[in-house]
């Protein structure tokens, strides 16, 4: 049976990348989908492949990408790759824009939609003390923090305003319902 892509979006500082590590280290055989990002190197956070615009363009252009989207100045790619994990039967778990929800439904239909929530304090907190970008770049990405996803997506809406714990273990009761 094929794996299902598993989309992970929300805010940023909603504590994306965290919840998707920790999802992964408490299930070995869920992956992560390692992003393409025109961002300087080793910043820390999520393990990703820096490029610069040139090399990003060019991978574009001949396919390298199943989707790739431009947020907060930058431009992120998700390997066409993915799709031979999926083959192989294994779930990926891939950090998305909520811009590029509804073109990665049709790209992938068996999709899973995870939505985290957190409140506006909770998530200006979490950018300050995660330190990667500067003050104003926090206030723009905190000033997106409450767009809508596309109409007609469905997801699984699970609020991580509390310990990290408690988001993985619903988003992971979600996905792998326990059988009685
Ligand atoms: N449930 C949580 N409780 C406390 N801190 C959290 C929680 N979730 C994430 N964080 C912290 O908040 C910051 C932003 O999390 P991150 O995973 O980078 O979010 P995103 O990928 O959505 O921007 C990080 O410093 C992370 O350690
Ligand atoms: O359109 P939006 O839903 O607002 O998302 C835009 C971008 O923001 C996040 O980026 P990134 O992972 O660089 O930032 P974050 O870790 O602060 O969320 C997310 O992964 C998208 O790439």
């Amino acid at each position: 049976m094929s794996g299902r892509l598993i989309a992970v979006v929300g805010p940023s500082g909603v504590g994306k990348d965290s919840v998707m590590a920790a999802m992964a280290a408490r299930r070995p055989d869920l992956g992560i989908v390692r992003r393409v990002i025109t961002r300087a190197p080793d910043l820390g956070g999520e393990d990703y492949e820096a490029v610069g615009e040139t090399a990003f363009a060019h991978m574009a252009a001949t396919g390298a990408f199943c989707l790739s989207w431009q947020a907060h100045g930058l431009r992120y790619g998700i390997p066409a790759a993915v799709r031979d994990d999926l083959a192989d039967g294994r779930d990926m778990l891939v950090n998305l824009s909520r811009g590029v929800l509804a073109e990665m439904q049709a790209a992938f239909p068996g999709a899973v939609v995870l939505h985290l929530t957190a409140r506006p304090e909770t998530l200006a907190k979490r950018l300050a003390g995660r330190g990667r970008e500067p003050r104003e770049v926090i206030e723009t990405r905190l000033a997106r923090a409450d767009m809508s996803l596309p109409a007609g997506v469905r997801a699984v809406e699970i609020a991580n305003d509390g310990p990290l714990s408690e988001a993985v273990d619903a988003a992971l009761a979600a996905l792998y319902p326990a059988r009685v």
